[in-house]
């Protein structure tokens, strides 16, 4: 405890400072149960007056909770605030560079830096690529579905899951890792460890050599000789091929961008699209309504696109002929299932740094002192009952004109980010998540079961105090039994 740094009072002008405490360490209910203690905090400050907005200590850092519509205003549009030093300090689910190794290569001159990540993922996500590149992640979809069978139980959760990490690997990765089973399981495993070694200590202090942050290490350096051994042999014997990595290599890009981009653009692209598209299954499959009204999408955006002498062939060959315009543009439900899913399962906080060097002020006259960090809770709008009616249902309806309830503040929904950082993947997550679910959908009717295999008519409740989007465990895990349907 003496390597703790002494926490120095906030300026009288910060927000007010939270109640609970631990001597020396600060709130660890940030990490204990986040969304309650949030929740708590801005009712308490709320009732007497403020905007609920608060203060907080966690070891050596001093951060502030924004709330309210100012607050959420500030926290999204201020150019002062910095993205990626807010992450780097308590997001922790992405391996550090002092855990990759990369902090240390030498000789290398091109640093990887924040501006180099953004120009490469959004060269890699324009419209022609994605155009490119849709039919292998249809027919590695089609792969994936093959290995399900005519019929069964699967755990969305690791088969959908994985399909996600195999296309991400396709949009922002290589084809020796996409089209080589072993290699691609084993990085799957390597993100899932340096994921869940996420714990408070290791986010506190990166620094104490404790269980998580030796099998994190680990992890990560088997990840990085992992990528370093592609790259070195691609660069080595000059062959090429028609993928992400073959584009930082011909823009010349340095080993440590290269390694950085591919592991910062894999762990982007993972977390959120793989656990929504899993979810989203599951609540067709427990709302039988809209389960019809994206099949109904389905069958339409077919007799629209394919030629007509192909509508008697089975639908999941009929999808197999879109372009991709229709891909993109036309499944507005599906678009709108995936827009409740996010709302639901985006858990925890987004987070800035003050990186300017010296105090900001913010909308509403409250100081952020230089250094410190800022924590919005998403579930401060998100599950908002005056915002959402009955916010934990999942009613991608919500959205529909006659209700647009994200429309009823500014802000209101900030599932894709907002203002100054907007999600640079969301065209190829929407994408991807129409493919996979339309191809599910069009290839099996299934129902949600239990671990007994029994059918259920609704979702477990979901932990509203999770850090960012998980897999549900325990009570909270649930199944789809599949059948493949008769065409
Ligand atoms: C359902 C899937 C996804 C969801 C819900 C999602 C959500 C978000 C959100 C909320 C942010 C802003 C965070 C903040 O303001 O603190 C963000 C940023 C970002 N997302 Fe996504 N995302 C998804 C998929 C993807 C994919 C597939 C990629 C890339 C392959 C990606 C790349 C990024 C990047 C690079 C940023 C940072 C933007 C910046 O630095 O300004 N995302 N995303």
């Amino acid at each position: 405890l003496l390597l703790i740094k002494q926490p120095t009072p906030f300026d009288p002008h910060s927000p007010p400072p939270a109640e609970s405490r631990v001597p020396l360490i600060g709130s660890l209910d940030f990490f204990w149960r986040r969304w309650d203690w949030f929740a708590e905090e801005k009712h308490r400050l709320q009732q007497q007056g403020s905007s609920g907005a608060f203060s907080f200590w966690l070891a050596g850092w001093k951060v502030v909770a924004p709330a309210g519509i100012k607050g959420r205003e500030y926290f999204f549009s201020s150019s002062q605030l910095d993205f990626d030093g807010g992450y780097a300090a308590l997001f922790g689910q992405g391996p550090r560079l002092e855990d990759i190794g990369t902090d240390k290569m030498e000789g290398d001159a091109n640093q990887a830096t924040p501006q180099h990540f953004s120009k490469r993922i959004i060269a890699l996500l324009k419209g022609g690529r994605l155009g490119a590149a849709l039919p292998a992640l249809i027919s590695d979809t089609k792969a994936r579905l093959d290995e399900l069978g005519e019929e069964g139980t699967t755990n969305p959760f690791d088969s959908i899951y994985s399909l996600v990490f195999l296309l991400t690997v396709r949009i922002v990765g290589c084809r020796d890792i996409a089209e080589d089973r072993k290699t691609l399981d084993l990085v799957l495993k390597l993100f899932n460890d340096i994921e869940k070694s996420a714990t408070m200590t290791t986010i506190l202090f990166p620094w104490f050599p404790g269980p998580a942050k030796i099998k994190r290490t680990i992890s990560a350096g088997r990840l990085y000789m992992i990528l370093k051994k592609i790259v070195d042999e691609r660069k080595k014997n000059g062959t090429t091929a028609q993928d992400p990595l073959q584009y930082l290599i011909d823009e010349g890009d340095s080993m440590v961008q290269i390694i950085e981009f591919l592991i910062g653009g894999l762990f982007a692209g993972l977390i959120n699209s793989g656990i929504n598209a899993a979810f989203i299954l599951c609540h067709l499959g427990v709302t039988p309504e809209w389960k019809f009204k994206v099949l109904d999408e389905i069958r339409t955006v077919c007799s629209r696109h394919v030629p007509a002498e192909h509508h008697h062939l089975p639908l999941t060959k009929q999808l197999e002929l879109l372009p991709i315009e229709a891909w993109e543009n036309d499944f507005p439900m599906i678009d709108l299932c995936l827009k409740d899913s996010i709302r639901i399962h985006l858990h925890g906080a987004a987070l800035r740094r003050n990186l300017t060097g010296k105090d900001l002020k913010t909308n509403e006259g409250d100081v952020i002192p230089d250094g410190a960090l800022l924590a919005y809770h998403l579930d401060e709008i998100h599950q908002d009952p005056e915002i959402y009616p009955e916010p934990t249902k999942w009613d991608p309806a919500r959205y529909l004109p006659e209700r647009a309830e994200d429309k009823k503040a500014p802000f209101a929904y900030v599932g894709w980010g907002a203002g100054r950082h907007p999600c640079l993947g969301m065209r190829f997550a929407k994408l991807e998540n129409n493919v996979i679910v339309a191809f599910f959908l069009a290839r099996f009717e299934y129902d949600v079961v239990d671990a007994e295999g029994e059918k259920r008519s609704d979702l477990p409740p979901v932990d509203r105090n999770q850090h960012s989007a998980h897999k549900p465990e325990g009570a909270e895990r649930v199944w789809l039994k599949y059948k493949a349907r008769k065409e």
